[in-house]
């Protein structure tokens, strides 16, 4: 089966106070449709900007000189506003880390699910509809409900019900339970793998938790420095890493799998580790070289200016 989601080489700057740091620096990964992919790496490997391309969705510091991103065929990176703004609305949902600032302040719940839902059913009954497939209780009272007035538990779970109600065929979910307390963090995570399957929806989602990728993802892609370093099915992926960096961050991520449960890191040879991962640290220095540059100059190209983030 082909690739949904084919992201081809890319690399992308941010330019920021006459610096700039490579981000992504020769990222692939392909996703067929239906598949859920786990992107799990340290902070700052690239994985929100990654995920955030797959939209188009950068910051205005970002450029990106090189490489292609997919989806469905269509080339993101492209596209004209028009068609890349249809991209958004028909193919593609975001669920971000903090879901509060998802949300306009001054709008009531209910007057922002009947805007996300625009051009579907989007009466009070639809509305309360989307709030349960979510198992958000008192529907009818959230919908009269400020952002402010709500827990962020509750706020991930409307963003979800706003995404998720469009079926959209790519879900790009990042770090989406880190801002929740413990004790809703399965829940939500049940309720997105959930809801995606119903809908034959491809999700990519970025966590640093690797129990949790473990669980729900059939497949785990490991980035570092700015690339794909490791990808393949979870149990091999995260059962036997081969990648010494994937060896690492599996020993040390402590939401990790515990010792001896599917991590096994006692064959690993401790002192090869260690020197690839000098040599990793190396070559990671000379790729994210941090490089002054001439604000004037008329070879930096000028970075792409984003128009409006995706209606949520
Ligand atoms: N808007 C920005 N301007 C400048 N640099 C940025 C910007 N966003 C990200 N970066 C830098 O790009 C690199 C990759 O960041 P990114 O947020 O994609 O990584 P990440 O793996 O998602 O990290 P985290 O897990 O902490 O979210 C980092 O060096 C980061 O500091």
């Amino acid at each position: 089966m082909s690739a949904i989601l084919d992201i081809q080489d890319v690399t992308v700057e941010y330019s920021t106070g006459g610096t700039i740091v490579r981000a992504l620096d020769g990222a692939s990964l392909a996703v067929r449709a239906g598949e859920t992919v786990g992107l799990v790496g340290e902070s700052g490997s690239g994985k929100s900007t990654l995920g955030s391309l797959v939209g188009r969705l950068l910051p205005g510091n970002a450029s990106y000189p090189e490489g292609r991103v997919l989806v469905d065929g269509h080339d993101v990176l492209q596209l004209g506003v028009k068609e890349l703004r249809t991209l958004r609305r028909e193919q593609l949902g975001f669920i971000p880390q903090d879901p509060i600032s998802a949300l306009d302040p001054t709008m009531r719940i209910g007057r922002q699910l009947e805007l996300a839902l625009r051009g579907l059913p989007n009466d009070r009954a639809a509305l309360v509809g989307h709030l349960e497939r979510v198992r958000m209780r008192e529907p009818e009272r959230v919908l009269r409900l400020f952002p402010h007035e709500i827990s962020g538990g509750m706020a991930q779970r409307i963003v979800i019900a706003m995404t998720m109600a469009r079926s959209p065929r790519i879900l790009i979910a990042d770090e989406p339970t880190a801002a929740l307390d413990s004790n809703v963090r399965s829940e939500v995570t049940k309720l997105v793998f959930g809801l995606a399957r119903d809908a034959g929806t491809t999700v990519l989602w970025l966590s640093h938790d690797l129990r949790s990728v473990g669980r729900w993802c059939e497949r785990v892609a490991v980035m570092y420095a700015g690339r794909v370093v490791e990808d393949g099915p979870a149990e091999q992926v995260l059962g036997s890493p081969t990648h010494p960096y994937t060896v690492a961050l599996a020993a040390a991520d402590p939401a990790g799998v515990q010792p001896g449960e599917r991590i096994e890191t006692s064959s690993v040879d401790v002192a090869t580790l260690a020197e690839s991962f000098r040599d990793d640290e190396r070559a990671a220095k000379r790729r994210a070289k941090t490089r002054k540059t001439d604000a004037e100059s008329a070879d930096d190209p000028e970075p792409a200016p984003e128009e409006e983030v995706v209606a949520r």
